[in-house]
């Protein structure tokens, strides 16, 4: 469960998230808004990456003001941009390396490893380097990476606009067998239909929070 008390985020004098006060308790949480209306800003705060310029976001009850590192650790972070979080050459150097700094054992590691490539169809990626995949397979990478780490929380910021149709379709799947709960930002509305709920943002202002049914129209109105 993550909470949000009366937060607001500003740069300079532009404030770009204003006075939010939500719980987040649903399985699958959307939240959609146009460019620059402070989606990836959002997300951020959820693992204490962007800390509130006033008011306070607790995950767990930890606030991600004063327990960052903790906080991390619970809610694992997908960027929207793989190569951001990519950062050892090879596919499955990748893979250990969050776990390794996270103190996981050797077997662990090398079982954990062997699972999430199987899970994705990646096995014979294994000893790929990792700057040589495709776009897509880059995301699952990233995805992997973090889900791997076993976090009670994902948050994905733009999981698939990188990818064709094929591995949106993949993304999405492997989202839906997800245990955890999962936070997604997200252009892409046929990704979340299913969603529990959707959270439209609209200049650093909720302006629609329900299902998907009641907010994906109303989102499509406000944007045309
Ligand atoms: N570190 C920062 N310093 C200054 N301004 C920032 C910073 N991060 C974000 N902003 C500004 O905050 C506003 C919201 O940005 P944010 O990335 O949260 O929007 P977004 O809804 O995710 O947009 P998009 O859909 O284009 O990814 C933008 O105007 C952006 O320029």
């Amino acid at each position: 469960m993550i909470k949000l008390h009366d937060v607001s985020v500003s740069f300079g004098e532009r404030t770009v998230l204003n006075s939010l006060s939500l719980d987040l308790t649903e399985r699958r949480i959307a939240i959609i808004g146009a460019n620059g209306s402070g989606k990836s800003t959002f997300a951020r705060l959820l693992n204490g990456l962007a800390l509130p310029t006033s008011g306070e976001v607790l995950v767990h009850g930890l606030n991600t003001r004063k327990k960052g590192r903790d906080v991390r650790r619970k809610v694992g972070f997908v960027f929207q941009n793989p190569d951001n979080q990519i950062v050892m050459p090879v596919v499955e150097e990748d893979l250990a390396f969050g776990m390794k700094n996270l103190g996981f054992s050797k077997d662990d590691i090398a079982t954990k490893t062997d699972e999430v490539l199987a899970r994705y169809n990646m096995s014979d990626l294994r000893e790929h380097p990792a700057h040589l995949l495709s776009g897509g397979q880059k995301q699952l990478l990233a995805i992997s990476g973090v889900l791997v780490m076993a976090p009670d929380i994902v948050v994905m910021d733009e999981p698939t606009t990188l990818l064709d149709l094929r591995n949106k379709r993949r993304i999405a799947r492997a989202v839906a067998a997800l245990d955890q709960m999962v936070i997604t930002v997200t252009h892409d509305l046929d990704l979340i239909t299913d969603y529990d709920r959707v959270i439209a943002i609209d200049e650093g202002r909720i302006f629609a929070d329900g299902t998907p049914p009641d907010v994906i129209p109303a989102y499509e109105k406000l944007m045309s």
